[in-house]
C-alpha cells in the first residue's frame, strides 16, 4: 500500500491524543468484531471500481444524476446482498447496521431506493398479514418489485385524517377503486416513486357500505412490471430539483377510479370481508406504525451525518491556519481559538449522545413491537411520544451543529467540494419529513399533558415520564452531571405545570378547549423540548456509564468529558429556564461557564483523534477539507480542476456575448 504524506499539523495532533483511538472506535461499534465486520464490508463495497464516479455528481444534469443513482443502486444492493448474513434476524440486521455509513460512499445526496428498505419492506411487516408477508415480502426483499410508501398529498401531509385519496370498496367485484377526487389529492414527495417504483404502499381513507372507515394501507401496482410503464388510471411524474435529496426520485401519484382485488388492502390491524364488511384494529393508530419506526431510525442517521460534518470540520480546523493569537506567533491552527471549540466540540458530544439515545431507543422499539406482536398495547402510547421528541431532538440538532460545522470552514465550507452543503441538504428535511417537528413536539405535548392529568390522579406514569411525579423541589444547585439531569427534569415540569395552568385558564376564559390548546401551544411544545432534553442528557449519561464502565481510564476519561461538556453546554443554552424552575445562582453561573471552558481546553488535545474515533472512510466523507491526511489546499485545487468550465481556456460564451458587448457591439 502506497505511504500517505499526512499534512504535520494533523500528525502531531494525532501524537497528542491521550487515548487509544481504536479502543474509542471498537466502543462505538460495539466490540472488535463489529468493527472488523464493518470494516470488511466497506473493503468489498469501495473494491467494486464501478460504484465510483468519475465524474462528480455536481456538474450531472438532474437526469444524469438519477440515471447515475439507478446505475450505482443496482450494483450496491447486489455487492451489499453478496455480504448479507441470512441466519441474521431483521432486528439483528438493522441494530448491527447502525454504524454503517456505506451507503454515503455512493451516493452523495441519498438512494432512489431508500424508501423501498426504510419503509415499503417495514410497511408490509407491520401492516400485512402473515399470508401478504409471506407473499410481498419475498418478492419485495428478492427486489423482484420496487415499492415505496405513499401517504402525503399535495395537499396534506401532517393531517392524515384529511387525506383525499380515497379507497372504496365494491362487493359486486370484490375490488377497491383507488380515485383522487382533486389536484390537492395526488401523493406528493413519496421517495422513488417518480420513476423508480412499480409498486407503493398507498395509504388512503377507505369507504365500505358507504362509511367512512379511516385512513387504511393498500398494496398497489403502479407500473407495469414488464414495460414499466404506469398502468392505465395512474399518473406518475417527478416532482421537481430540491434543496437536497435530489437523487432520491421524489414522485407525484394520481388515481383515476383505479382497480385493485380486496386483497391489496394490508390487513394485519383492520380488515374488509368479501362482502364489505370492516373490522376495525385493536388500535386505528397501529396503521401508523411504519412512521414510528423511521422515527426510530432517524435519530442513528442524525448521529451519523453529524460525525461526518464534525470530523470534516475538526480536521479542517486543525489544518486551517488563519489570524494571529499573539503578534509574535505565527499563525495559530483555527482549532486553537477557544470559539471554534464551542462551535465543534458540541458536535461530537452530541453524535455521540444521539448515537446511545439511538441505540436505547431501538431496543425499546424491539421490546414494545414484540408486545404488539402479543396483543399488549400499553406501551405504544409512550413509544409513540418517545420517537416523536427524539426523532425531533435529533433532527434539529443536527441540523444545527451540521451548518455550524459548515461554517466554522469559512469560505470553504460553502463549497460542494467539502461535502458539507450535501450533509445540510441530507439533515435539514429530517425536521420536516416523518413528521413535521413542531407537529410531533405537539403530539408529545398531548401525552405530557395526559400524564400530569394521570399524576394528578394518583396514577402511575409510563417510566420515561414517571419523573413527572417527583414533587421535591431542588433545595440546592448541583452542577455535577446528575445534579444538572435532575435541574433538567425540574425545567421540564415546571413547564409542563406552568403550560397546563394556562392551557386550564385560556378554557376557563371561555376559549374551546381546541382553541385554549393552540393558544397555550407555544409553551406546550417548550415543555415537550425540555422533556426531550432531560431525556438525552440523562440517556447520554446512564448508557455511557453501563457501556464504558470497562474501556481504558484515558478513553473512559474523554467520554465523561463529552457527557460533562454537553450537558453544561445545554445548562447555559437554557439558563433561563434553569434560572425559573432550579436554585441555580449567578455564582453558580460563573461556575459552570468556568467549567465549560476548563472542558474545552481538556477536550483540546483530544479532538483529532475523537473524531479519527468515528473512524469514517476518507471515500464516506466525500470531503476535500475532511480528508484523513490533511491535503486540504491541494484537494481543493484536485476538486477544482474537475469544473467542466476548465476544461478550455476560454470558453465560447466569450466570443458569441462577451467580445461583442465590451465592443460595443451588442
Ligand atoms: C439504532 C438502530 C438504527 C439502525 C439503523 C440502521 C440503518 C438503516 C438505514 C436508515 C436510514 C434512516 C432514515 C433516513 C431516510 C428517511 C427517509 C424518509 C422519507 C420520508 C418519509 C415520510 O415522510 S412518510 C410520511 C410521514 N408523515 C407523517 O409523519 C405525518 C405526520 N402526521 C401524523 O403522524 C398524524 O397525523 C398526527 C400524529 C400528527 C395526528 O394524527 P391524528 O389526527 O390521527 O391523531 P390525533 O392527534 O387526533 O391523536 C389521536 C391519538 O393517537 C395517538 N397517536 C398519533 N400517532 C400515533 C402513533 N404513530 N402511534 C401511536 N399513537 C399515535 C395520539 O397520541 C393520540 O392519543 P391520545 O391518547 O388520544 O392522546
Ligand atoms: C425530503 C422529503 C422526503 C419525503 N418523503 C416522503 C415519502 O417518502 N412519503 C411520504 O408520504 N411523504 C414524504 N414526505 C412528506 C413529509 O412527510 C411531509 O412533508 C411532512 O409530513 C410535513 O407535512 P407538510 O409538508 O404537509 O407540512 P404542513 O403540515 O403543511 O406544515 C407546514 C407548517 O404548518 C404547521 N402545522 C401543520 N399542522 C399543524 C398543527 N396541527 N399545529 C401547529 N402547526 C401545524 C407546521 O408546523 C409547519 O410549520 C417527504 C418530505 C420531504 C421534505
Amino acid at each position: 500500500m502506497a505511504k500517505i504524506t499526512v499534512n504535520k499539523d494533523l500528525a502531531s495532533e494525532r501524537a497528542k491524543c491521550e487515548f487509544n483511538v481504536e479502543e474509542l472506535t471498537n466502543y462505538l461499534d460495539g466490540g472488535r468484531e463489529n468493527t472488523a465486520r464493518r470494516r470488511r464490508m466497506e473493503d468489498k463495497v469501495l473494491s467494486v471500481k464501478e460504484l465510483r464516479d468519475e465524474i462528480p455528481e455536481e456538474y450531472l444534469s438532474h437526469k444524469e444524476k438519477y440515471e447515475n443513482a439507478i446505475r450505482k443502486a443496482v450494483l450496491f444492493y447486489k455487492v451489499q446482498k453478496s455480504l448479507d448474513d441470512p441466519n441474521q434476524s431483521d432486528h439483528e440486521r438493522i441494530r448491527n447496521s447502525y454504524r454503517s455509513t456505506i451507503t454515503s460512499a455512493i451516493f452523495k445526496d441519498n438512494s432512489p431506493l431508500t424508501l423501498h428498505i426504510v419503509m415499503f419492506i417495514p410497511a408490509i411487516i407491520g401492516q400485512g398479514n402473515d399470508e401478504q408477508r409471506e407473499y410481498w415480502l419475498k418478492r419485495a426483499k428478492n427486489m423482484e418489485i420496487i415499492g415505496t410508501y405513499a401517504q402525503t398529498e399535495l395537499g396534506h401531509g401532517t393531517f392524515l385524517r384529511g387525506l383525499e385519496t380515497t379507497a372504496t370498496y365494491d362487493p359486486a367485484t370484490e375490488e377497491f377503486v383507488l380515485h383522487s377526487p382533486t389536484l390537492t389529492a395526488y401523493k406528493w414527495w413519496p421517495g422513488g416513486l417518480a420513476h423508480t417504483a412499480n409498486y407503493c404502499v398507498v395509504m388512503a381513507i377507505l369507504y365500505t357500505k358507504s362509511k367512512n372507515c379511516g385512513i387504511q394501507p393498500f398494496i398497489v401496482q403502479i407500473r407495469d412490471e414488464e414495460t414499466h410503464m404506469p398502468l392505465p388510471g395512474i399518473k406518475l411524474g417527478e416532482i421537481g430539483a430540491k434543496l437536497g435529496y435530489n437523487t432520491v426520485n421524489n414522485g407525484f401519484l394520481g388515481f383515476d377510479n383505479h382497480r385493485i382485488p380486496r386483497d391489496r388492502m394490508l390487513m394485519r390491524n383492520a380488515q374488509v370481508s368479501k362482502d364489505g364488511t370492516f373490522t376495525a384494529g385493536a388500535n386505528s393508530k397501529l396503521t401508523y406504525g411504519t412512521m414510528v419506526y423511521v422515527r426510530v431510525l432517524i435519530v442513528n442517521n442524525m448521529a451519523n451525518l453529524l460525525a461526518k460534518a464534525v470530523t470534516i470540520a475538526i480536521r479542517y480546523s486543525a489544518v486551517r491556519r488563519q489570524s494571529k493569537l499573539k503578534p509574535e506567533d505565527p499563525e495559530p491552527q483555527i482549532l486553537d481559538y477557544v470559539t471554534q471549540q464551542h462551535k465543534l466540540f458540541i458536535g461530537i458530544a452530541t453524535s455521540h449522545a444521539y448515537s446511545r439515545t439511538a441505540l436505547w431507543l431501538w431496543d425499546h422499539y424491539a421490546k414494545v413491537t414484540s408486545e404488539l406482536n402479543a396483543g399488549k398495547l400499553d406501551n405504544l402510547p409512550e413509544l409513540h411520544s418517545l420517537a416523536c421528541c427524539l426523532k425531533v431532538l435529533s433532527s434539529v440538532d443536527a441540523a444545527v451543529f451540521v451548518e455550524r460545522s459548515r461554517l466554522a470552514c469559512g469560505g470553504h465550507g460553502y463549497m460542494l467540494s467539502s461535502n458539507l452543503p450535501q450533509t445540510y441538504g441530507l439533515v435539514t428535511p429530517a425536521s420536516t419529513f416523518e413528521g413535521e417537528n413542531t407537529v410531533l413536539l405537539l403530539q408529545v405535548a398531548r401525552s405530557l399533558v395526559k400524564a400530569w392529568q394521570q399524576m394528578l390522579n394518583g396514577r402511575q406514569l409510563a417510566p420515561s415520564m414517571a419523573y413527572l411525579a417527583d414533587q421535591k423541589q431542588l433545595d440546592r444547585w448541583d452542577g455535577s452531571v446528575n445534579g444538572i439531569i435532575r435541574a433538567f427534569q425540574k425545567v421540564a415540569r415546571g413547564k409542563l405545570a406552568f403550560s397546563v395552568a394556562n392551557f386550564e385558564k385560556y378554557q376557563k376564559m371561555g376559549l374551546s378547549r381546541e382553541d385554549a390548546w393552540n393558544k397555550a401551544s407555544v409553551q406546550l411544545t417548550a415543555a415537550a423540548e425540555s422533556h426531550g432534553r432531560a431525556i438525552v442528557v440523562q440517556v447520554f449519561k446512564t448508557e455511557t456509564d453501563r457501556i464504558a464502565s470497562s474501556l481504558s481510564p484515558p478513553l473512559r476519561k474523554a467520554l465523561d468529558q463529552l457527557v460533562e461538556l454537553f450537558t453544561l453546554y445545554w445548562a447555559l443554552e437554557r439558563l433561563g429556564d434553569l434560572l425559573l424552575y432550579s436554585p441555580l445562582s449567578e455564582v453558580d453561573v460563573r461556575d459552570m461557564q468556568a467549567r465549560y471552558e476548563e472542558l474545552l481546553e481538556k477536550i483540546r488535545p483530544n479532538a483529532v483523534g475523537l473524531v479519527d474515533g468515528f473512524d469514517i472512510r476518507d471515500e464516506i466523507l466525500n470531503s476535500a477539507l475532511g480528508a484523513y491526511d490533511g491535503r486540504v489546499y491541494e484537494r481543493l485545487m484536485e476538486e477544482a480542476l474537475k469544473s467542466p468550465l476548465n476544461a478550455e481556456p476560454v470558453n465560447s460564451s466569450f466570443h458569441k456575448y462577451l467580445k461583442p458587448f465590451m465592443q460595443g457591439k451588442l
